[in-house]
């Protein structure tokens, strides 16, 4: 996994109450606080940011708040991670596991089963 990945999923971590996150000075330790629907909420607000910004670069031309904004929904799914116990690297692992297994001939085998 990037060195990125593991070192900003490690600072989430420690943003939890538990290992004394203060929301008065943490964004992470914010949501954390708030719960599981503040998280959700962001999630579905940075998707939906990042669906705008692809519509719009497609007329502008210009891609890279595209970038900015799938770096915000990667960030906030790296939230809702750690508030389920689960890392980035069980992510990489899952993706990992799929490498080389076509989408089509998947989804295939399950209207077989
Ligand atoms: N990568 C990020 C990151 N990306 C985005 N954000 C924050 O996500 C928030 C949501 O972005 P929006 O564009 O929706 O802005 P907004 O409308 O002001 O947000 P809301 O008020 O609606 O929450 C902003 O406050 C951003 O600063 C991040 N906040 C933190 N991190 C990482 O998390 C670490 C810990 O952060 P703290 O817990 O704040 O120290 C940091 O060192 C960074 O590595």
């Amino acid at each position: 996994m990037s060195d990125i990945l593991a070192r900003v999923a490690a600072v989430i971590e420690s943003r939890k109450p538990e290992h004394g996150g203060d929301p008065a000075t943490s964004y992470v330790a914010k949501l954390f606080s708030k719960g599981d629907d503040a998280i959700l909420k962001k999630i579905g607000e940075e998707a939906t940011e990042t669906v705008m910004a692809a519509k719009d670069a497609r007329v502008s031309g210009d891609a890279s708040k595209v970038l900015y904004e799938t770096a915000d929904l990667w960030f906030h799914t790296m939230v809702l991670l750690s508030q389920f116990g689960l890392t980035p690297q069980q992510v990489i692992d899952e993706l990992g596991r799929r490498e080389g297994v076509s989408g089509i001939d998947e989804k295939a085998s399950r209207k077989e089963q």
